[in-house]
């Protein structure tokens, strides 16, 4: 069932949810079928893999959020739940993409009909169907835990310019350094995209399964034919306890491990890096502040090693002050200064005035959320939009530009976060 609040009505289907557990089953992205409805949320092997729609709603404009969130709650409201494991994340659960800007932009809130979940050494099915249709049509809960067909082989992949080429996209960069020297702001986050036709549809599954084995720390994501491996969670929250990973400074790696070692101490030490980072901690510490009775991070940066690049990167953690649900805090927070800017008005207008394309959901919170308002929303870094033939794919890449930032140095480092999808595509 898929609704659309064009209306300013919000049609909300009662939902019948069952969630059993399970033996641990040895890899989620396994168990995907190989077309349809295909959501995958995964994290050093643990996530969701789900499949097929329960319920699903498209918002847009600046009020997308807050329409999905209002369409969340009254699913939730309306749902008759058997939950046997009462985990976040078991129960009654939807999954979200949403656009970077307000405009044009499509976003979306999905509730799969089946969804095999596992948290360490526990698993569970999840099954959901409407009130309406009558009976639990998804049959028994163990033959969703059967490998499905492998994927095929992708064909090798032809890469092309998207709406900058890279000397082009160099331009946009000065002009921004220029406008942060004249003082018109202070970082802006320019992306740019690159094109990949891959001949035949691509089964998602295959980037899938290697971004999972290669990022095994990055949150491995589809939502909506988006999909990706993120370093970035924007915010985490679990019963009152939410967590943020903030990421701002980077430095390709060589490869040769005492090199990137020197590397990684020169990323801590780099001034312009630093400063970067350092509006992007703000941005976060400040939106989450309203909401939050207490709240901690370190001082100084860590160096996050990634298998293609290291970044600075700021664990934030707050208690709650109350129960506002992880979608309303992911809004809060959208756009941090990690992929906006500051001030992120003036930001995110060089944004629209200078990349010369639409981010769609690139950069958009990604993620889940449970009845309970607990879940995951990660920023949509890393990442790649499957088109609607499914042959072409849109990859995204953007870096934190300030005053002292080098066109060419940002050129070299946006190639390096394509590097992932790139090379699951391969
Ligand atoms: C905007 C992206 O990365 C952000 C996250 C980490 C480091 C960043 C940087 O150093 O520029 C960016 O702020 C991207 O990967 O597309």
């Amino acid at each position: 069932m898929t609704t659309s609040p064009a209306s300013g009505a919000v049609d909300a289907p009662a939902l019948v949810v069952r969630t059993v557990r399970v033996p641990v089953p040895h890899d989620l992205v396994a168990l995907l079928p190989g077309d349809g409805e295909q959501i995958a949320w995964l994290h050093r092997r643990e996530g969701f893999a789900g499949w097929g729609v329960a319920a699903q709603i498209h918002t847009r404009g600046a009020d997308r959020f807050a329409e999905a969130q209002e369409w969340w709650q009254q699913v939730t409201h309306a749902a008759v739940v058997r939950d046997e494991v009462g985990l976040p994340g078991t129960g009654l659960v939807c999954f979200g993409s949403f656009a970077f800007a307000d405009e044009p932009g499509d976003s979306v809130l999905t509730v799969p009909q089946v969804l095999v979940g596992r948290r360490g050494r526990e698993a569970w099915v999840t099954t959901i169907h409407a009130i309406a249709e009558g009976s639990e049509g998804s049959g028994a809960v163990d033959q969703h835990l059967l490998p499905t067909d492998p994927p095929a082989r992708p064909q090798p992949v032809r890469f092309s310019d998207g709406a900058r080429s890279g000397t082009e996209w160099q331009g946009a960069v000065a002009e921004a350094i220029r406008r942060i020297a004249a003082g018109d702001l202070e970082k802006v986050v320019l992306a740019r995209d690159l094109l990949a036709d891959c001949g035949d549809p691509l089964d998602v599954r295959w980037p899938l399964a290697r971004l999972a084995e290669d990022y095994p720390s990055c949150w491995t994501f589809h939502v909506d034919s988006l999909f990706g491996a993120t370093p970035e969670m924007l915010v985490r929250r679990e019963r009152g306890l939410v967590t943020s990973r903030v990421l701002a400074g980077t430095i390709r790696r060589t490869g040769d491990e005492d090199h990137d070692l020197r590397l990684a101490a020169s990323l801590a030490r780099s001034s312009k890096d630093l400063e970067e980072h350092e509006y992007a901690v703000r941005s976060v510490a400040e939106a989450l502040e309203p909401y939050s009775s207490s709240m901690s991070f370190p001082e100084a940066p860590f160096v996050l090693h990634l298998p293609n690049v290291m970044h600075l990167a700021t664990d934030v953690a707050a208690v709650m002050d109350d129960d506002t649900p992880s979608l309303a805090l992911a809004a809060a927070l959208h756009p941090s200064a990690a992929v906006g800017g500051t001030p992120t008005v003036d930001a995110v207008a060089l944004i629209a005035e200078l990349e010369g394309m639409d981010r769609g959901r690139y950069a958009g919170p990604v993620g889940w959320m449970d009845a309970a308002g607990d879940g995951e929303w990660a920023i949509a870094l890393r990442s790649a939009q499957l088109g609607e033939d499914r042959r072409t794919v849109r990859l995204f890449a953007g870096c934190g530009i300030v005053a002292d930032s080098d066109p060419a140095a940002e050129l070299a480092e946006s190639q390096a976060k394509l590097v992932p999808v790139r090379n699951a595509l391969g």
